[in-house]
């Protein structure tokens, strides 16, 4: 059976519907009283972080480079917590379009920050979970023991992408290089064609398939039986539950950011809008056309922004007289098939890690899962309320339930905030542990697919008189 058919075998799926009504289903390996440990015997905690404000690609940003952003989170987030540069003994930082000046970008936006030219820094690369990736190489740094305190962030800068020479020019280029007569070059020089000059242009798609991440998105919203009207409803509730949230102040990851050249302050995040249904049901198809049901507004949209959060370990947050946001309790990530499971990876993460984690979806106050499209989160909740999908697809006997939307999202998500490819992890897991305050939770979970076909699911627990500012 086809992932085409699974709709069919499911409930049709209302957004309202759910948020409110929800009955939350147990998962088989569910246990009482479930009390997350940390494996190693040291509890690491997630002392701070921050972002600059999301704006979408060409806007204010567009004159800066990447490691600039990048420094900016650097410098707040240790400005915001009073923390000295010498504390930070290691950098990790995701970055999914490189700048190739600055390929190993921790590097240099810690660098251009001024840290000392002794503290070590590496980039990571997993797609849109690098900063997750980021964070959980720093915990894994922690929980050897070789670092206490890491920063780990991520960036993300669509305004300036690498735009290649194509492969025949390059090869000219490189050989002309090299030639050491005229006579040479002359006899390369004739050997160029004006195809030659046709550029290469980045495409956000998937390396093995050749498929767009919004063409993949549309197939798997069709596979699931989405409708556009559902997604559009999915998407205006982000937008509303973003602006909402922005209005409130709840965005206090938020750092302003003046850009030099710029009068004023950026001190917002510039995508989310809230529009009427009739509006967004007008917009036409942006990858699969004419008939596709993914457009500009019901997709995450190309985003500049960073982000950055340090984490170490309790006792060293207590020695330092720190107040940490939240405990980082697990993680996992997951991988599937990148043509027709790409956006997945939430569905297969989520039980994966409420089961090794001893949970059920009923244990869970506040969800955070990112939004790469409408249609692909509408996917992933009905791939957990399948019975076929669970059992063909995640091995268990019985589908695992819809999370309770009460608790989802509730600040709005990538589609709205943005989603500056590498800095979302960090945004992800701070307003997870935000969220908990507000909302007077416990347990949060952060969930997030990837290009190649990958995910990652994280468990983050409100640490005790953490505060949302
Ligand atoms: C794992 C992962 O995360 S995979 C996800 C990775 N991310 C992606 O793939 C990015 C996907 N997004 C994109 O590529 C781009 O944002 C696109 C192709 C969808 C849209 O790009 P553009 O066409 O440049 O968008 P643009 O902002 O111009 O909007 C197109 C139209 O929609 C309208 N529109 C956009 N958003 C909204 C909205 N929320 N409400 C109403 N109208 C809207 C615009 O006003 C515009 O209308 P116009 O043509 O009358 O001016």
């Amino acid at each position: 059976m086809s992932l085409q058919n699974v709709c069919r075998k499911g409930n049709a799926f209302n957004l309202l519907n759910v948020s409110r009504k929800v009955q939350c289903r147990t998962l088989s390996a569910a246990v009482a009283n479930p009390q997350p440990k940390q494996k190693n015997g040291q509890n690491i905690v997630l002392v701070d972080g921050v972002r600059t404000p999301f704006l979408t690609s060409g806007t204010t940003y567009s004159k800066l480079m990447p490691h600039e952003l990048a420094r900016h989170s650097l410098l707040s987030l240790l400005q915001k917590n009073r923390l000295d540069k010498e504390l930070i003994d290691y950098i990790v930082y995701g970055s999914v379009i490189q700048e190739v000046k600055t390929s190993n970008i921790a590097r240099e936006a810690a660098l251009a920050a001024g840290f000392s030219n002794k503290t070590p820094a590496h980039t990571v690369t997993m797609a849109c979970i690098s900063s997750n990736a980021a964070i959980t190489t720093g915990m894994g740094l922690i929980a050897t023991n070789t670092y206490d305190v890491i920063v780990a962030g991520g960036v993300e800068f669509m305004s300036d992408v690498p735009i290649r020479h194509s492969r025949k020019m390059r090869s000219l280029l490189l050989k002309a290089n090299k030639a050491k007569t005229l006579g040479q070059r002359l006899a390369l020089l004739s050997t160029f064609r004006p195809d030659f000059l046709a550029p290469e242009l980045p495409a956000v798609a998937e390396f093995s398939s050749g498929e767009t991440m919004g063409h993949s998105a549309d197939r798997l919203a069709s596979a699931f039986n989405v409708s556009r009207s559902e997604q559009d409803e999915y998407a205006l509730r982000s937008h509303t539950l973003a602006k909402e949230a922005q209005e409130k102040g709840y965005f206090t990851d938020l750092v302003p950011f003046k850009v030099s050249g710029v009068d004023q302050i950026v001190d917002k995040d510039n995508g989310i809008r809230v529009s009427s249904p009739e509006s967004l049901a007008k917009l036409r198809p942006a990858f699969v056309k004419p008939y596709g049901t993914v457009t500009a507004a019901n997709a995450s949209f190309l985003t500049d922004g960073a982000s950055a959060c340090i984490i170490m370990t309790e006792e060293k947050a207590k020695q330092l007289g720190l107040k940490p946001k939240a405990y980082l309790r697990d993680f996992l990530y997951v991988s599937q098939d990148p043509v027709n499971q790409l956006l997945l990876g939430p569905a297969y993460g989520i039980p994966k890690l409420l089961k090794k984690a001893g949970l059920t979806l009923k244990d869970i106050d506040s969800w955070e899962i990112h939004e790469a499209f409408a249609g692909q989160i509408v996917a992933n909740l009905k791939a957990l309320d399948s019975d076929w999908f669970c059992k063909t697809y995640l091995g268990l006997n019985e589908k695992v339930g819809t999370p309770d939307l009460s608790k989802w999202n509730n600040w709005g998500g990538s589609l709205s905030i943005g989603h500056p490819f590498a800095a979302t992890g960090v945004r992800l897991c701070m307003h997870t542990a935000n969220r908990l305050v507000r909302e007077d939770g416990k347990l949060g979970v952060v969930a997030a697919c990837a290009a190649g076909g990958q995910g990652v699911a994280m468990l983050i627990e409100r640490y005790p008189g953490a505060t949302a500012d």
